[in-house]
């Protein structure tokens, strides 16, 4: 008979054979924590056997290759007593949720030494509604230290065969992001969860811009699992563009033009600390830091697409999105009113652009996205101009706005995205143009970005799902942003503002986007998308 908490013993299969390290954590949590039953069958093999108090019962725990599950111990009932049967329901965890394991102990002002041991501690993820995850605990309390010691040591077992869970991370953080929180958001939530998990890290403040970029030209990173950006879009963006330059000279490729990179050597975490953070919201569909940090831990991977940005041949950087047009007008004004804060410099420089509202004359070349599947399509069917494709299309005329995204950017003022129907990893980019229109059309064309559906529904916008695109503007003069105060001069005289993923991109001349599938990992988890219900924005 079990002994019941205080001197529960290990079944007869304490011991047994070598478990196999359980399987690699699958890139979607699914801690579904006591909500449903899993067939004995589907946990696997039984690992052990045990006694512990778990919420004040007394339960039966069965660890076996990939769940924890347990039952309170029944008292003698009357029979046909249906009430008990709910009470004793079986509950279990996933062993892929738990990412750490701690002995419980209690420590009192006397005691010298390591304090009593009450039991054992699992560390959870658990998933909650919208893509959020959430770290929770499991306490297995059972005073015997023979009993916890060899549970311990086979979820230590179990926890070590995680292999593609990071153990090493370098982390950079950008102390000026958004309003100076970073440090704070790293050191108050990110932080004690890696340290929890046992992540050793590896910590750089950025001092000026560009840091981030001569830091991982030079630094050593081959202690490291994974490098994670504590910041905004252009910190992150930043540190991208960085692992990837250094995954080409690594490559021994050539830098001044790059045609067909190489993947990133090591994946990438983003915890949202920004003014904007679309890259973390366009990845997690949240901009919520303990998710982002659990995704981590977790070592959940999301391969993701990236584009090139080059000009007149030559390589300008990595990117994710960029803007022409309004969006790069936009930005290049809330540059200049850096000293206003986040929000007001946003909404100001909106403002202005939509005042000064003007359409660019361009030339845009782009190479439409043409599916595997639609390529193997018209093999077999022998069209002649069948299968390469290479088939550029042209558009000219006056633009106001033209999007190149090769993820969905959601963010505050587009809840579904600036790109909807763009996915991280699908090979493809968004590319849509807003022709000229009246003021207020544009703005009806914005503010649709906030609601749920048809925001490209109008006669002077056009969408396509595009491979390369070439954005010429066909007029000598940039914009002169400030003609209104002599204090600032344009962007740069004869350059064009680009807005890419959040950073001002000044060109003189024609700009060419080409879209390389999934070149860099990010550390995320595949997305739920969300119901119609569930967005909501108030802008604009
Ligand atoms: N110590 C620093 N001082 C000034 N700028 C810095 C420093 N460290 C990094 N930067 C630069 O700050 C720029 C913007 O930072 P980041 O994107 O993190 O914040 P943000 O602008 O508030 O957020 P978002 O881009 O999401 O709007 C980055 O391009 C980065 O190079």
């Amino acid at each position: 008979m079990p002994r019941g908490r205080r001197g529960g013993r290990v079944s007869a299969l304490e011991g047994g054979p070598e478990e196999e390290a359980p399987p690699a954590a699958a890139a979607v949590p699914s801690a579904l924590w006591a909500s449903q039953l899993q067939p004995e069958a589907a946990a696997g093999q039984i690992l052990l056997r045990g006694i512990f108090e778990i919420g004040r019962s007394s339960c039966d725990v069965v660890l076996s290759e990939r769940a924890l599950r347990w039952r309170p111990i029944q008292p003698e009932r009357p029979a046909g007593d249906s009430k008990y049967d709910v009470l004793c329901k079986e509950e279990f965890i996933e062993l892929k949720d738990i990412f750490s394991v701690k002995l419980k102990r209690r420590y009192s002002v006397k005691q010298q030494g390591s304090g009593t041991l009450l039991g054992i501690t699992l560390f959870i993820c658990l998933k909650k509604e919208q893509n959020k995850l959430k770290d929770s605990t499991l306490d297995l309390i059972n005073l015997s230290e023979d009993h916890c010691d060899v549970w311990f040591k086979q979820f230590k077992k179990i926890l070590a065969g995680f292999s593609n869970r990071p153990k090493s991370l370098k982390i950079i953080l950008n102390p000026q992001s958004h309003k100076k929180e970073a440090t704070q958001v790293y050191y108050e939530k990110v932080e004690p969860l890696l340290r929890t998990a046992g992540i050793k890290t590896d910590v750089t403040i950025t001092e000026y811009e560009g840091h981030a970029l001569s830091l991982l030209k030079e630094c050593e990173l081959q202690e490291f699992d994974g490098v994670v950006c504590v910041g905004g879009d252009g910190s992150a963006s930043e540190i991208a563009h960085a692992l990837l330059l250094r995954a080409q000279k690594n490559a021994g490729k050539e830098t001044d033009r790059i045609l067909t990179p190489v993947r990133a050597e090591l994946p990438l975490g983003l915890i949202p600390a920004g003014s904007t953070n679309v890259l973390a919201h366009s990845l997690h569909g949240i901009p919520h830091v303990v998710t982002a940090t659990l995704h981590i831990i977790m070592g959940h991977i999301q391969p993701v697409d990236v584009c090139t940005f080059s000009t007149t041949g030559k390589f300008l950087r990595f990117g994710f999105s960029a803007m022409f047009g309004f969006g790069g007008r936009t930005l290049a004004l809330a540059e200049k009113h850096r000293w206003m804060s986040p929000n007001q410099r946003r909404d100001f420089a909106i403002i202005k652009a939509l005042a000064k509202l003007k359409p660019e004359d361009c030339e845009i070349s782009f190479l439409p996205f043409i599916s595997s599947q639609n390529l193997q399509e018209r093999k077999v069917e022998g069209s002649p101009k069948s299968v390469s494709n290479d088939q550029w299309q042209t558009i000219q005329g006056q633009i106001l706005n033209v999007s190149i995204m090769a993820i969905p950017c959601l963010c505050s003022v587009a809840p579904r995205g600036l790109a909807p129907n763009t996915r991280l990893n699908n090979g493809s980019m968004a590319l849509i143009i807003a022709r000229n229109t009246s003021r207020p059309e544009f703005i009806k064309h914005l503010k649709r970005y906030a609601s749920v559906k048809n925001q490209f529904n109008f006669p002077f916008v056009e969408t396509y799902t595009v491979e390369e695109v070439k954005v010429r503007p066909r007029t000598n003069s940039a914009p002169n942003l400030e003609e209104d105060a002599g204090r600032h001069a344009a962007a740069s005289e004869n350059n064009f503002p680009w807005n890419v993923d959040g950073d001002l991109v000044e060109v003189a001349s024609e700009v060419h986007v080409k879209l390389h599938p999934r070149l860099i990992n990010l550390y995320g988890g595949s997305m739920e998308e969300m119901n119609d219900s569930e967005v909501n924005c108030n802008c604009l």
